[in-house]
């Protein structure tokens, strides 16, 4: 198993990035492959980023010498599972847990054996993975999306309104560091985090999902008086360093999955930016 590697950039040279630069370094494409696991590292918050769409055969989660560097995944991490497409199921030493669409499942440090199958092959699961370090084991659990906290945020006036599912959350499941959730816009709305946040302390990755072929989300990022876009497509995922706002405006509505990991699990834990600062 190889896995792609991204380094971390001081903020001042990613001033000077060119459009193929920002994408290669921050935008994460190819995630879901049918029958297979592709996993990205990123060295902000050691991050692992993946997508696994098995079909017949389940597929089991490696390890990797050169990144990880553990025999198995998920020796000394954390891992958040999302299932976006059909429904299949996640298996954690030899425990079966089914996720249908939009559910989703912690899964504990120092469980040795993870994989991934679809019920159906003709309607396969896509499941979107993200890992974090984690120093302690809590308990392997599933949180159906319908057991998550919901929280309304935006307007119609402003284009923003939305439902925050908060999912991997210290209220609905114990965690390290990883804290997740999902955002769907209403329809008719196209606007999510805006008014936008930093938050130093803690680094972040936005996976788009549910966009049309033709439909895309134009992901802004960078200082707040330094902003940049990145044109996302369908299943396509963004890394937010600690310096980055993240925020997105897409075509038309889409639904997004955000992770967070650093030094604290308050999801409320965030800088506003004054709309004035954006530059
Ligand atoms: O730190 C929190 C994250 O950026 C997201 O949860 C924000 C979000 O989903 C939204 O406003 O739509
Ligand atoms: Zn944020």
């Amino acid at each position: 198993m190889k896995i792609d590697v991204r380094q971390v950039h001081h903020p001042e040279a990613v001033r000077a990035f060119d459009t193929e630069a920002l994408r290669r370094n921050f935008l994460v494409e190819d995630l879901f492959e049918e029958a297979r696991i592709r996993l990205t590292y990123s060295h902000v918050e050691r991050f692992i980023i993946g997508g696994a769409v098995p079909l017949m055969a389940p597929l089991a989660l490696g390890s990797d010498k050169a990144t990880i560097g553990s025999p198995h995944f998920l020796d000394r991490r954390e891992l958040g599972v999302f299932n976006i497409g059909g429904p299949g199921a996640v298996t954690a030493d030899g425990a079966t847990f089914p996720l249908g669409h939009r559910d989703a499942a912690y899964v504990a440090m120092g469980t040795t054996e993870v994989v991934f199958s679809s019920d159906d092959p003709a309607n396969p699961a896509r499941f979107y993975l993200l890992s974090t370090p984690a120093h302690a084991r809590y308990e392997t659990k599933v949180v159906k999306v319908a057991d998550a906290k919901q929280m309304p945020l935006g307007d119609q006036a402003t284009a923003n309104k939305r439902t925050i599912f908060q999912m991997i959350h210290p209220d609905v499941v114990k965690s390290c560091q990883l804290v997740m959730g999902m955002t769907q816009l209403a329809e008719g709305n196209i606007w999510n985090t805006m008014p936008c946040h930093v938050h130093d302390r803690r680094s972040e990755v936005y996976l788009y999902f549910d966009l049309a072929d033709d439909a895309r989300v134009i992901h802004l990022m960078g200082q707040p008086d330094e902003t940049r876009h990145i044109v996302v497509a369908d299943g396509q995922a963004v890394i937010s360093p600690p310096w980055s706002i993240h925020s997105g405006c897409g075509t038309r509505a889409y639904t997004f999955i955000w992770g967070m990991g650093g030094d604290n699990i308050d999801y409320t834990d965030m800088d506003m930016v004054p709309m004035a600062e954006l530059r």
